[in-house]
């Protein structure tokens, strides 16, 4: 079983607004970091473009708050080593269910989306000071969700499997994300990039990239070495940064 991986420090709330919140006070305050808050209940959960991160019970809610001393682009790929780690997390608890990255970062459990990952960061200049990487994993309950959307949400009892507590998923993401981050730190992206890859989904296959003003149709071809989707389009290869993907 994992045990809590040495160097991170570890906070766990009954309830909070928001572990992202703790986070940013946290570093605000000068917290060296790294530290993961974890909360047992979210009643302000944040997720990405302002939305809420509603959490019905049962799941985990948890922010790692770390000064990783890279570049603005360098940090941007944590989400890469959070979206690994989950996946780890839900190979872990539900080993026969269906488990696929779809780019950047969300990760599927038999089509449906398991989880959050969330990452903000301040500080001026070509470091940002801290960075938060918060992570929401649906265990027992996930929250309501258009039945349609492409990707409704899922949770790891909706897969059939016991969910684990939110304790034991922590120490599990915790630890998985220490691995992910340390290879990142010591041999560079190309070994997380692999890795994706070989849970990628719709590798090689057609998907539908939106981006704020055009959306782009292609074959979802390989992962650049900066982690940009690259397809390829009747005109060409096209890198992209940023853009939801869709399965047509
Ligand atoms: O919109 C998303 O997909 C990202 C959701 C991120 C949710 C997590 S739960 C732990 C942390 N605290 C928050 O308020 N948000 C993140």
């Amino acid at each position: 079983m994992d045990v809590w991986p040495e160097g991170y420090g570890r906070e766990i709330h009954e309830q909070t607004g928001s572990t992202m919140d703790d986070a940013r006070a946290k570093a605000r305050a000068g917290e060296p970091g790294p530290v993961w808050i974890m909360a047992k209940l979210q009643t302000g959960g944040r997720g990405r473009r302002g939305n809420a991160w509603k959490d019905p019970g049962g799941n985990l809610a948890a922010t790692l708050m770390l000064r990783p001393q890279m570049s603005a682009k360098e940090a941007a790929l944590l989400s890469f080593v959070s979206a690994l780690a989950v996946a780890d997390l839900a190979g872990r608890f539900a080993p026969a269910a269906e488990i696929a990255l779809k780019w950047p970062n969300d990760v599927l459990v038999n089509g449906g989306k398991i989880a959050g990952i969330l990452l903000e960061s301040e500080g001026q200049g070509a470091r940002p000071d801290w960075i938060s990487v918060g992570i929401g994993v649906n265990l027992a309950s996930r929250p309501p969700g258009d039945p349609a959307a492409a990707f409704p949400p899922i949770s790891l009892a909706d897969a059939g499997v016991p969910a684990p507590s939110a304790e034991a998923a922590f120490t599990v993401l915790a630890a998985a994300f220490a691995r992910w981050f340390d290879r990142y730190r010591d041999e560079g992206f190309a070994p997380l990039r692999d890795a994706f890859l070989a849970r990628a989904a719709r590798l090689g296959e057609p998907v539908v990239a939106r981006l704020p003003r055009e959306t782009v149709t292609g074959i979802f071809a390989d992962l650049d070495p900066d982690g940009r989707l690259v397809l390829d389009t009747p005109q060409g290869a096209r890198r992209i940064a940023a853009a939801d993907v869709f399965f047509p």
